[in-house]
Parts: C-alpha cells; sequence; structure tokens
C-alpha cells in the first residue's frame, strides 16, 4: 500500500485549508484591483478625448469623466490595500503551519539520518524551502488573480483598436516568461552547490561567535586560522552565486531587448495610427500609460517576485522532497509490536556503516539480559558508543539482527524500543531551560513532580536550594536567560539526573563521569547498583574503578568484541584487560609513592 506522494499542490491546498476565506478574500480584492486598474486606463482615453474636444458644452462631461478616474483609482488603491492586508496575516499564519509540519516530520526520522552532512544540508534547504512556500505560492496566485486580468484587460482594449497591437504586446510578456524559465533551472543547481558551502561558512563563523567555541579558540590562538577558513569558504560560496549570476544576468539581458523591441514597436504603431486618423491622442495617451504601466508591473512581478520565487524554488522542493521521506516508524506501522518491558536483548551478527562509508561496528555477537550490569571498554573509536546507540534502537543494523524479548526489532516498533531506553551520552545536551524542564524533558507533563526531581537532583549531588538557583527549580540554566551559568560537572550531574528521571528498562552511561570530581564519581559509582536495579546498565568506560560495580566486562577493539568475562577471569585471560588495570592501578601507586 503506497502512500501518494505529496507535490506542490498538496501542500498549496493545505495552505489555503488553514483559513479559506481569508485567502479566497485576499485574491477576491486582487481581481477587483485588477478590473479597476484596467478600467482606469480606459478611463483615461475618456478623459483625453473630452478635453481635447474640449469647449462650454462639454466641460460638464470631462467633470464626469473626472469623477468616473477618481472613482476607478480609489476603488483599485483600496483593493490593493485589503489584498495587501489579507495577505500580511496569512504568511504569518502559513508560516507557522509549514514549520509545525516540518518539525513534525523530523522528529520522525531515523537519528542516523542526520549522521549524513548531505542529509543535514538537505534538511537545512528544507527549512529555508518551508519558509519560501507561502511566496511562491503568493506570486502564482497573484499571477493568476492580478497581473494576468489585468494583462487580458488590455490586450483585449489593445485587440479592439488594432489587431496588430495586440499581437505587439506578446513581444513583451512571452521572452521574460522564457528567461525565467531558463533561470529556473539555473538556481536550482546553484542551491545544490551552495548548501554545503552555506554549511561549511555556518560552521566556521560558529568557532567564532559561538560562545561555547569562542574561548578556546582564542586561547590557541586560532582565530586567525578559523578566519582563514571562513574567508575562503565565503569567497568560494560568492564566487560560486557570481559565476550563475552571470549566466543568469545574459539571459536578463537577451529578454530585456525583446521586451524593449516589442515595446518600441508598440509605440511606433499607435503614432502610425494616429497619423493615418485610425485612433485618436486620447487614444494613444490611454496605450501609452497601460503600456507604462504593464512595464512596471511587468518588471515588478519577473524581476523581483518571480525571479526571487524562482531563486527559491530549488529550496521549496528539497521541503517537498522531505515530507516525502518514509520515515523508519511509518515503515514499521504495519509490523508495529509494542515492547511492554525489555527483559533480554540479543545482538546476532550485527554489522554497522555510517552513511559516510565508515564500518564501526562488525559482526558482533552479543546477549543481554534483566539485571545485567555491563562496563564495556576499549580503545578510543573501537565502537562502544555505536553499540550502545544501535543496542538503543537509534540506528539501525546495516547487517544482522537485533532482537528484544527474543522477538527480532524488525517486528518491533522501534519507538516502544526507544521509549524503553534512557542515555547519559558523552556529548550531553545543555539545554537552556529550567532545572526542572532539563530533569523532567523525557516526560515534561511530570514537570510539576518536584519532590521526585529534588530527590534525583540531591541523589546526583546538586540541591537546588543552593543560592545559585535564584528561583530553585525554576531557575534558567544560562545567564541568558536571567538564570544562572553551571560547571561543566555540575552539567554532567544534571544530565545523568535527566536520565535518571525517565522510566526506563535501559539505561547507558557513556562516560559518564568525565567531568566529575573523584569524589562525586565515587558517589555515582555506589548508587550504580541502585540506578541499574532490575535493568539492563551499560556503562561506557575508561575508568576501571566503576568495573567493579559491573556483573559482565565487555572489551572492544577495531569494530569487535574481543573479549566478555568478569574482572578475575579477564584478568587472567585478556592480555588487553591486563594492560588496561595495571597500568592504572601503576598509576596510583606511582601517585601513593610521592
Ligand atoms: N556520526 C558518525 N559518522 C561517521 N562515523 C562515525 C560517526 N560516529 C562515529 N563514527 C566513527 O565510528 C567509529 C566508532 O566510533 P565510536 O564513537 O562508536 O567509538 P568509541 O569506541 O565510543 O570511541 P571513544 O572511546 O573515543 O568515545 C570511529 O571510527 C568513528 O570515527
Amino acid at each position: 500500500m503506497n502512500k501518494k506522494k505529496i507535490n506542490i499542490f498538496h501542500v498549496f491546498v493545505d495552505i489555503i485549508k488553514i483559513s479559506p476565506i481569508k485567502f479566497f478574500s485576499q485574491y477576491f480584492f486582487s481581481v477587483l484591483d485588477a478590473i479597476f486598474l484596467g478600467l482606469t486606463t480606459y478611463q483615461m482615453q475618456k478623459v483625453f478625448d473630452s478635453v481635447i474636444g474640449i469647449n462650454n458644452k462639454n466641460l460638464k462631461n470631462i467633470i464626469v469623466e473626472l469623477i468616473y478616474l477618481t472613482v476607478f483609482i480609489i476603488i483599485s488603491e483600496v483593493s490593493s490595500g485589503i489584498s495587501e492586508y489579507f495577505g500580511e496575516y496569512y504568511h504569518d499564519m502559513t508560516l507557522k503551519t509549514l514549520l509545525k509540519n516540518l518539525n513534525l516530520k523530523i522528529a520522525k526520522i531515523s537519528p542516523n539520518f542526520f549522521n549524513n552532512s548531505e542529509n543535514r544540508d538537505f534538511v537545512n534547504s528544507a527549512i529555508v524551502g518551508a519558509k519560501s512556500v507561502r511566496r511562491v505560492l503568493n506570486v502564482i496566485m497573484d499571477l493568476l488573480f492580478l497581473y494576468l486580468p489585468y494583462y487580458l484587460f488590455i490586450e483585449i482594449y489593445l485587440v479592439s483598436l488594432n489587431p496588430i497591437l495586440g499581437i505587439s504586446m506578446l513581444f513583451i510578456f512571452f521572452p521574460v516568461l522564457f528567461s525565467q524559465i531558463i533561470k529556473k533551472s539555473y538556481y536550482e543547481k546553484l542551491e545544490e552547490n551552495h548548501a554545503p558551502l552555506r554549511r561549511k561558512k555556518n560552521i566556521y563563523s560558529s568557532y567564532i561567535k559561538n560562545k561555547n567555541y569562542l574561548k578556546e579558540t582564542r586561547t590557541l590562538n586560532a582565530i586567525n586560522y578559523i578566519f582563514k577558513l571562513f574567508n575562503k569558504t565565503s569567497n568560494e560560496y560568492h564566487n560560486l552565486r557570481l559565476i550563475y549570476q552571470k549566466k543568469v544576468n545574459k539571459i536578463d539581458s537577451i529578454s530585456k531587448l525583446m521586451t524593449i523591441i516589442g515595446y518600441i514597436g508598440v509605440l511606433g504603431l499607435t503614432i502610425y495610427l494616429i497619423m493615418k486618423n485610425e485612433i485618436t491622442i486620447g487614444t494613444f495617451a490611454a496605450v501609452y500609460i497601460s503600456l507604462s504601466n504593464l512595464f512596471g508591473l511587468m518588471e515588478e512581478i519577473f524581476e523581483y517576485r518571480l525571479g526571487d520565487s524562482i531563486a527559491v524554488y530549488g529550496k521549496v522542493k528539497k521541503y517537498i522532497n522531505f515530507l516525502n521521506l518514509i520515515e523508519n516508524s511509518k515503515k514499521n506501522k504495519r509490523l508495529k509490536n509494542i515492547v511492554e518491558e525489555i527483559k533480554s536483548i540479543e545482538l546476532k551478527n550485527v554489522s554497522f556503516t555510517y552513511p559516510t562509508g565508515k564500518e564501526a561496528i562488525k559482526n558482533i555477537n552479543l546477549k543481554i539480559k534483566k539485571g545485567d550490569r555491563i562496563a564495556v571498554i576499549g580503545k578510543n573509536g573501537a565502537g562502544k558508543t555505536t553499540l550502545s546507540k544501535l543496542i538503543l534502537g537509534l540506528y539501525k543494523p546495516t547487517s544482522g539482527e537485533i532482537c528484544y524479548n527474543e522477538v527480532p526489532s524488525s517486528l518491533l516498533s522501534l519507538k516502544s524500543i526507544r521509549n524503553k531506553g534512557t542515555a547519559v551520552f558523552q556529548k550531553f545536551n545543555r539545554y537552556k531551560i529550567t532545572l526542572k524542564e532539563n530533569i523532567a524533558i523525557s516526560n515534561i507533563k511530570n514537570k510539576n513532580e518536584e519532590d521526585k526531581i529534588e530527590d534525583i537532583l540531591n541523589s546526583v549531588g546538586i540541591n537546588s536550594l543552593d543560592k545559585k538557583f535564584i528561583k530553585g527549580l525554576n531557575t534558567v540554566l544560562s545567564k541568558e536567560f536571567e538564570g544562572t551559568e553551571l560547571s561543566g560537572g555540575q552539567w554532567q550531574k544534571v544530565a545523568i539526573a535527566r536520565g535518571i528521571f525517565k522510566n526506563y528498562d535501559i539505561i547507558v552511561l557513556d562516560e559518564p563521569t568525565a567531568a566529575l570530581d573523584p569524589i562525586s564519581e565515587n558517589e555515582l559509582y555506589e548508587k550504580f547498583e541502585e540506578i541499574s536495579k532490575n535493568k539492563i546498565a551499560i556503562i561506557i568506560t575508561h575508568r576501571l574503578a566503576s568495573i567493579k560495580y559491573c556483573n559482565k566486562i565487555i572489551i572492544m577493539d577495531n569494530k569487535k568484541i574481543v573479549d566478555v568475562g568478569e574482572h578475575s577471569e579477564l584478568l587472567k585471560n585478556s592480555v588487553y584487560y591486563k594492560k588496561l588495570w595495571y597500568s592504572q592501578s601503576e598509576l596510583y601507586e606511582k601517585c601513593d609513592r610521592i
């Protein structure tokens, strides 16, 4: 059962559905504006004709024609104002809805998708695209309900004067239209090449501007080098734009030349018709005014508005393509078996390769059961973190299978597996929200369970009554929002408390004590038994002190598990473990001797 693909029209219909009355009101007034703009031109001819044949008798006639002209101008201006008002109002509502749809989609996409830089570019372009959809729709609607009616009005008026005048008008219109079609493909290509450079530029710029990077960059005297990288990328970015801009300018020049030829042709023809007495001076003036109006409008729509829409169309397409991505949970929907409680996990010949092509896990077999407290150790880059993410259901194996409660994960709802896991990652987030929101973020409805939050905070060594928390649990963890700034270790404690707050069957602690002082580190290990009681607990660590709290130790090397066992077994059988153990204990002994 294939879900129908979303296309630009579905997105437009969604926009219209936000408030059809307001949407169509905008364009009703646009049509009114176009009709009265056209009538103004026609009325102009009548005013000129009556002024040219002026005498006492038709003075009254001139005044009547002038009153009509004024009324037409007023109606046209008022309609244009009302249409703009509805347009502005609708713009904000549309933006909110489109960005909401995009965020909902992002939340459903597998985390592994974001490991690929091309995918991250794709998402960034999709966000810009979502912001531009309304602009594109607006231009299309204005074309249909403002510019086209006005153009048709003038075209019919000119054909009624002389059919050749009508045909000459096409010379003004079509070159611009064709040039826009060619420009559209240029801008699409430009966006493809621009996206990675834009990402690079923003990253380098954050090393200079972002406060988390700034201090280290300055201390290491690296600012000049980063500037160099930024300028190089920035130049590449602008040069690329210039290359495409030159191509676009060429197309624009040719189309402008043809338009001007058409324009001159129409004026020459009207002069010829006057000389032959086939049209009046009033008609000539009306044609002249309508042409300059039309020229102005065309410049507005084609040069600026359509040009701008075409420039962003590549991103709008990315937005639509992004909405069409099949997310994991949807692929799973048919098979959904909700996991109520995870009692066992088995990895069968599991391998995993990142979207970049880097293989991080190879042929791993492992059985884990409720109550296991596992330490995963191994060299940097051995694959420990990747393994934990596979177990948590954040990544899917590239080959092999992971079973939960002896059922292959392909038959289970990934979402329900993820819901049963919690983690304190190496690179945890520092959310600039209140202390209690930081802790209860996994189940924000429970953020007012203040006793539970206080207990957990106390257990990791944070006291919300401390004077630094000016508003207790409601203190925002950032000076930027009149709150407080935490130290690295305090942040790590918040991350641990946040991990424990969630209801979980699996807990992963990835280097959870890197920023903790030795006393806090010991306290966490003491707590480890309580945290992991009747759960599956995995601690990834380089500190062997934590190992005595675990009943199983896994040693990883170069993508594989090379040894599994208890401390005493491994000390006897594993060369790597023995080396690691004695190197750390020797270090302590050396310190003792000093
Ligand atoms: N997002 C990613 N995209 C591509 N490759 C990655 C990504 N994350 C990790 N890797 C690569 O996968 C391999 C395993 O990384 P992993 O983080 O699992 O190792 P680790 O054993 O936890 O290392 P460490 O002890 O340094 O934290 C490494 O070679 C790393 O370069």
